[in-house]
């Protein structure tokens, strides 16, 4: 099987791919924590049965080797990193310094390019939020980058004394967008008002840079905040994977 991860900010997301055939379905797939934990369940569920394994991280090279020597030591697999690009399937990368890009950015952008040949937004809500425009001809057109909400909230938390609440009340408070009565609902609501602006705002630049018929892909762990404000979105969880697998062919022994 094929090892793929996406080393963001917070969280490795990992899925496994079939090695062969015309089907590419995950076999199995998961959100890990830290390096331990990734290795620690992958050798648990999967044992002697990765072959390879390909990556994108927006760590540091540091950080990445790190993972990448524990994987080569517990599995004796090697992992082929994706790397920047001028362009890539028809898509060209719009940032003045292609290599600035966030890899898991310009990955979700060839991703859905790849997917719909069309022009696209692309919203990634994880750590940060990011947004990234491409038009019908396959042209990146640059993007955004603000606070997501982990970030939003911990930055309030670590900047005030009184505001505090645990995790359950913070999805609790998230089930409404009325004024909020206590400092949960208070924080929660108001973190979510501005994603929502900030969304709403992306969806007039996208029409204006794109045209009306943009299609929106939704991806990111925080995905599903986001969609019941564009009813159209595609969600597609794995939208970095897509781009992953076009950066990184396997080349068949
Ligand atoms: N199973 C999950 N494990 C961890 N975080 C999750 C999960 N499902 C949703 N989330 C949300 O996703 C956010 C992280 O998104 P993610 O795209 O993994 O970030 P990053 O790529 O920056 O590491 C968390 O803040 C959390 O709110
Ligand atoms: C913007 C990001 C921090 C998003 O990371 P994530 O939230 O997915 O962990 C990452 O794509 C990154 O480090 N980008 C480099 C800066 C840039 O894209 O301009
Ligand atoms: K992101």
């Amino acid at each position: 099987m094929i090892l793929e991860l996406d080393c963001g900010n917070s969280f490795i997301k990992w899925r496994l791919m079939p090695r062969h055939g015309v089907v590419q379905q995950a076999i199995a797939g998961g959100v890990a924590s830290s390096n331990e934990q990734l290795i620690d369940d992958l050798a648990s569920r999967f044992p002697g049965e990765l072959f390879t394994c390909r990556l994108v991280s927006v760590r540091s090279e540091d950080e990445t080797k790190l993972l990448t020597d524990a994987l080569k030591t517990r599995f004796a697999i090697d992992c082929m990193i994706a790397a920047p690009a001028r362009a890539l399937a028809g898509v060209s990368n719009g940032y003045d310094d292609y290599q600035r890009l966030g890899l898991d950015r310009w990955l979700a952008v060839v991703g859905a390019y790849s997917l719909v040949g069309r022009a696209c937004l692309v919203l990634d809500l994880g750590t940060a939020i990011t947004s990234d425009f491409i038009d019908a001809a396959g042209a990146h057109l640059g993007g955004f980058i603000c606070p997501g909400m982990p970030l939003m909230r911990s930055q309030l938390r670590t900047h005030t004394r009184r505001i505090r609440y645990d995790d359950a009340v913070a999805e609790q408070a998230q089930q409404s967008l009325v004024p909020g009565r206590s400092t949960a609902e208070a924080v929660e609501r108001g973190c979510l008002l501005m994603l929502r602006g900030f969304v709403s705002t992306q969806l007039d630049l996208a029409r204006q840079q794109c045209g009306d018929d943009v299609l929106v892909f939704l991806t990111g762990g925080d995905a599903a905040l986001a969609a019941e404000w564009v009813p159209a979105a595609r969600i597609v969880p794995d939208l970095v994977f897509v781009g992953l697998a076009i950066a990184c062919p396997l080349t068949e022994e």
